[in-house]
């Protein structure tokens, strides 16, 4: 008996090691024949197996001789981010490929093969089995493909307008100074608010208000404003603000929690079925699970009020997402008229799936790129008084909310502001691998340094967005700022690309005033989406090659919120930079009364010491959980009436 289930297992086992070996074999048959670089690495980075395995697999494999290991090592999880373009450097190429018995990957950091890629969307589809687990209200614009992907592309483009985005700039505005107003305790004739350490949280909450008005009509107001709940007050415009979305009385959590609950947990969410998240007996999963419950009835009451608003007629012209999706769906006032409806054209389900997935992809993207704007200024004095020279001249002394946002946001676009925010998107783009595939059955031609490779069929393919975004290849470089010191110990040895210099992009300091917005390029079939398939950045800035600068992807697969996000974050910066100016915290190195007695030089030493440490956290509690962020700890942060800063150290 022993013997037979002994031999079985040595059957199953050499069966086993037979198909790795043929699958090994044949991505490497494969790998050979595309003339493109590849290196060998026993395992595919999305196996989960793998994934889960790194814990305790790679410090045993720590231990192995380092000529075994040393290349996969330097490919082992987020390593996109944690080496930046240094893997591609060493390999001495700007993609390559990676064979394992599973699948090969293709890797780059090389524009013109990114433009290739992100343009050719037939050939080079997105792999919808790493969105899986983003359907959970419904499928919906990332998790679909093809003519699927067209259709929900389609519906959804048509709030991310101009007109939207003036309500953006307003929204941002307006709660962009509750937050402020917060961080002085209410006083704002304090010339200095107590050191803030909350910033990701806040820019979290900002950009999901913005998110929420802008993109739902629901009004959210800021803690502690207007005599408010402290989770803030649910607000729907369409009934005159004065009603609640939903009637509480049904829910278990308010709006604001469950949205925050939700996103807070997102990760639970995300990886837990449904209905294993509903049984786990811990406290984090019960509440992820309530507040995926809880929103999901929210957002379903929204629709089921939007969708009576559209049926009568009485929409006007709002165009938030919701009444978007409910009349792109088919759900008009005609529809309902003749005798047989037509068939609704997104399901509900999807309808909510949208929804939510907008929400997913802007807010957290957003407010990181906040939050990371003013902790790179503060660490950037230089940068923060060209920016508030350039804010002066733009807004010539008028409060920034009375000033007329078409004549503005162009301005800001082509002025410091635009190049901090680039600068800012070019050193921490918040999706640090834009993934794409060549489908089963279908190698794609590819060109490579002048010669016509092949990208094998079923490939993954991750465009590695930190290590474009630092490839000495495309990019103007200078000299690192300090070698002795570098701020990154791989990617800031023998050139700037590490450096938060938003004056790279300035072409012209005295041309400031060349209003010029990133353009529209006249693509029919792309607008029709909502593509913009034009530069990133605007025409008076510096505008890398094509492909080289990639924070919103580009082609027909890039993010439909770029213009939403970069219209908040620039109503942002110029709202703080035109009224005060941000420093490093220093109170982990001396007190105020301390730094009051200082001379320069000592102020510089300890500001010099803050400053290191915000690089630190920048380099090494930085991750990508779903978009790359602070994984710990929290910038210390604090925000100065203009005249009235206390460090000017290198400000000249
Ligand atoms: C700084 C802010 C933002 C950045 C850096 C960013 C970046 C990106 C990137 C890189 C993609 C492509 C992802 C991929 O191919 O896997 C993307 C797609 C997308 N983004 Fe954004 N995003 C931002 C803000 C927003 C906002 C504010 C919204 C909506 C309100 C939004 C909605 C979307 C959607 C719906 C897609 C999927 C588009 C499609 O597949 O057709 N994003 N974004």
């Amino acid at each position: 008996m022993l013997s037979t289930i002994v031999l079985a297992l040595l059957v199953s086992l050499t069966l086993y090691a037979l198909k790795i070996y043929t699958q090994f074999a044949r991505n490497l048959a494969a790998a050979k024949k595309s003339g493109i670089p590849y290196v060998i690495i026993p395992f595919y980075q999305l196996n989960r197996l793998y994934q889960l395995s790194q814990l305790f697999v790679v410090p045993i494999a720590r231990k192995l001789p380092v000529s075994w290991t040393e290349i996969w090592f330097d490919l082992t999880l987020e390593w996109g981010w944690a080496r930046r373009y240094e893997p591609f450097k060493r390999f001495g190429t700007d993609t390559f490929l990676t064979v394992s018995p599973e699948r090969n990957q293709l890797y780059t950091a090389d524009a013109n093969v990114i433009s290739q890629i992100t343009t050719r969307k037939t050939d080079f589809p997105k792999p919808l089995e790493v969105y899986e687990s983003i359907k959970i209200y419904g499928n919906n614009v990332v998790t679909s493909e093809g003519q699927v992907w067209r259709h929900h592309r389609k519906i959804t483009s048509p709030p991310f307008s101009e007109k939207n985005n003036h309500l953006v700039w307003t929204e941002t505005l307006e709660q962009c100074q509750a937050m402020v107003n917060g961080w002085f305790d209410g006083n704002t004739g304090k010339t200095e608010s107590k050191t803030i350490y909350t910033l990701a949280d806040d820019a979290m909450r900002l950009s999901l208000y913005v998110i929420s008005r802008a993109g739902f009509g629901v009004r959210l107001q800021w803690p502690g404003t207007g005599g408010t709940h402290a989770n803030g007050h649910v607000k729907n415009e369409e009934e005159n603000n004065t009603s609640s979305v939903g009637n509480a009385q049904k829910h278990t959590m308010s709006y604001t929690d469950a949205l925050g609950s939700l996103l807070h947990n997102i990760l639970w969410v995300l990886i837990v079925p449904p209905f294993l998240l509903k049984h786990l007996p811990f406290q984090r999963t019960k509440e992820s699970y309530t507040a995926f419950v809880e929103w999901g009835k929210y957002m379903n009451e929204m629709f089921q009020q939007k969708k009576a608003t559209v049926l009568k007629g009485e929409e006007g012209d709002s165009m938030d997402l919701m009444v978007a999706l409910v009349k792109g769906a088919g759900i008009t006032k005609e529809s309902s008229t003749g005798e047989k409806p037509p068939a609704q054209t997104l399901t509900d389900e999807e309808i909510l799936g949208n929804a939510f997935v907008f929400i997913l992809a802007g807010h957290e993207t957003t407010a990181n790129t906040l939050h990371f704007c003013l902790a790179l200024l503060a660490t950037n004095i230089a940068a923060q008084r060209h920016l508030q020279a350039d804010l002066d001249e733009i807004f010539q002394g008028r409060p920034v909310n009375e000033s007329e946002y078409e004549e503005v946001i162009p301005k800001l676009f082509a002025s410091m502001a635009g190049a901090v925010l680039n600068e800012e998107l070019r050193l921490l783009a918040p999706v640090v691998g834009v993934p794409k595939s060549t489908l089963k059955d279908s190698p794609q031609p590819l060109e490579l340094g002048g010669k016509t490779c092949t990208v094998p069929a079923d490939c993954y393919i991750a465009i590695i967005t930190p290590a474009v975004h630092r490839n000495p290849n495309q990019w103007p470089t200078g000299p690192p700022a300090n070698p002795q010191k570098p701020s990154h110990p791989l990617s800031n040895l023998d050139n700037d690309l590490e450096e938060f210099k938003p004056e790279r992009w300035i072409l012209d300091p005295d041309a400031k005033h060349a209003a010029s917005m990133p353009d529209q390029e006249a693509d029919t079939e792309a607008s029709h989406l909502g593509v913009n398939t034009a530069a990133d950045t605007s025409a008076a800035l510096y505008r890398p090659p094509k492909g080289a600068y990639i924070p919103f992807s580009e082609g027909y697969r890039s993010c439909i919120g770029r213009r939403f996000a970069q219209v908040e974050i620039l109503a942002v910066l110029a709202l703080i930079f035109s009224l005060y100016s941000v420093e490093l915290a220093v109170d982990a190195y001396a007190s105020d009364e301390e730094v009051g007695k200082m001379n320069d030089q000592e102020k510089f030493e300890v500001w010099s010491k803050a400053r290191d440490e915000v690089n630190r956290q920048m380099n090494e509690d930085m991750g990508a959980i779903i978009t790359l962020q602070l994984r710990k700890g929290a910038i210390g942060l604090r925000f100065v009436k203009r005249g009235k800063e206390r460090f000017n150290c290198n400000a000249r």
